[in-house]
């Protein structure tokens, strides 16, 4: 029977699949929360949008809660889709296996904790903390991939 690297034959990648998809879940569950504030604090940003779910109420852009989820969604777009697309690269290179793990979850633990630093929120440096610590597993990744790739081109 043959063996594919991106295939759950493959421990690294099973692992991979199970922690980019902590992380998209959770990059996922970001739009419903957006919804669920602009529900509660009545805060739109269309004049379509205040028409149809709260007339009478003016457009709003401004909102203090509904921008901070909103700026911790786009964080999570920053890094959770490099982490995604980097780490199937680098599953495909045939990393250690333990330091793989390790990268992954490191970097699930780091944008978990930096959702909660952001929406608790808590003071920094905890937010910049879990920032640099996901990005520095990404970064990790992207290392090892050229390291390995240095060989063939
Ligand atoms: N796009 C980010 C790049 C740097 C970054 O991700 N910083 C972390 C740690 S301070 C962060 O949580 N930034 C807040 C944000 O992206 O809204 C920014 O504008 O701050």
């Amino acid at each position: 029977m043959s063996y594919t690297v991106l295939s759950f034959d493959n421990d690294t990648f099973t692992n991979f699949a199970f922690y980019s998809g902590i992380v998209l879940a959770k990059t996922l569950i970001m739009g419903p929360l957006t919804s669920q504030a602009r529900i509660r604090h009545k805060v739109y940003g269309n004049p379509e949008d205040t028409k149809f779910f709260a007339p009478g109420v003016a457009v709003n852009t401004t909102d203090s809660t509904v921008e901070r989820i909103r700026r911790c969604h786009l964080n999570d777009l920053e890094n959770v889709v490099p982490f995604t697309l980097i780490g199937l690269l680098y599953v495909s290179a045939e990393p250690d296996y333990d330091k793989a793990l390790m990268i992954f979850r490191v970097f699930a633990a780091s944008r978990i904790l930096h959702t909660i630093s952001y929406l608790v929120p808590l003071p920094q440096p905890a937010r910049a903390s879990c920032f640099f610590v996901g990005w520095g597993a990404t970064a990790a990744m992207t290392a090892f991939l050229f390291a390995r790739m240095y060989k063939y081109v």
